[in-house]
């Protein structure tokens, strides 16, 4: 079991963004978002390129600082502890940085000691998530030799060494094939169903429909519509949660453009 929540007290909310907002001098990228996750839940941010999805998302993990408002991760004020909120939250984003010196195996030892898990806790922590990611086989293989949904996968395996009950991916499965797509989903539907609490951003509306429980659609660094893709739907009148997204993104783009 990857999050131990036998044990453990369950957070009531893995993850509360309140009235943040994100300013780049005289760009603001995010304007006032607030929402929260739970545990055994997706929550996917849906929005145009430019929306201010990646700008939230590195708020939440310290990349960015946060300009007004506050981000809870386990109850961590990420503004005021940010090294005890980044304990608690597993990341992938669009940046891998993997180190192309060490194979598999040893990225993952180098990345567990610095986050300070002790020697043999780790080893057997590695062993268990290499065959967790399917990649136990090839575990002294180099970086460079993995395809893009290896690498993927490492660094999902990566962002599971602290045993976060929250994990936040940007894009997981932008350029891969269906086939490691599907693996990817796979591993995320199975953390869900361990409590882990997911929160992702993403272009394809099949990985959101497959994974996510709540969608929140973004617009010019706003939330403009929540829900579940059935709530959407029915809200909206529409047949598919593409044509939910084109009509807002479209019409309140146009709107803001004006
Ligand atoms: N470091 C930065 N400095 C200045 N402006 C930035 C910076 N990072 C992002 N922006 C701007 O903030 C806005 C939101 O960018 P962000 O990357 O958060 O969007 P996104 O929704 O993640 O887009 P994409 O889907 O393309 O990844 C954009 O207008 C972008 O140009």
């Amino acid at each position: 079991m990857i999050a131990q929540f036998a044990e453990e007290r369950i957070m009531d909310k893995p993850l509360l963004v309140s009235h943040v907002k994100k300013r780049y001098k005289n760009k603001i990228a995010v304007d006032d978002i607030s929402f929260s996750t739970n545990p055994f839940e997706c929550v996917a941010l849906l929005g145009a390129n430019g929306a201010g999805k990646t700008s939230t998302l590195k708020m939440i993990h310290g990349a960015n600082t946060i300009s007004s408002g506050k981000i809870e991760v386990m109850g961590f004020d990420v503004k005021k502890d940010l090294s005890t909120a980044k304990k608690n939250v597993g990341i992938v984003s669009q940046e891998d940085l993997l180190d192309l010196s060490l194979n598999i195996y040893e990225n993952l030892i180098a990345h567990g000691l610095c986050y300070g898990i002790k020697k043999a806790v780790l080893k057997s922590r590695t062993e268990e998530l290499l065959k967790f990611v399917d990649l136990y086989d090839v575990k002294f293989k180099e970086i460079g030799e993995l395809s893009g949904g290896m690498r993927r996968r490492l660094i999902l395996a990566r962002a599971l060494l602290n045993q976060p009950k929250l994990i936040i991916l940007d894009e997981p499965t932008t350029g891969l094939d269906i086939q490691s797509r599907h693996l990817i989903w796979d591993k995320l539907l199975e953390l869900k169903k361990q409590g882990v609490s997911i929160l992702l951003t993403s272009h394809y509306m099949d990985e959101v429909e497959n994974l996510a429980d709540r969608i929140l659609i973004v617009v010019a660094g706003k939330i403009i519509a929540e829900g579940t893709k059935d709530t959407l739907l029915k809200q909206y009148r529409k047949k598919t949660l593409e044509e939910v997204f084109l009509e807002l993104t479209t019409k309140v783009k146009g709107e803001i453009d004006v």
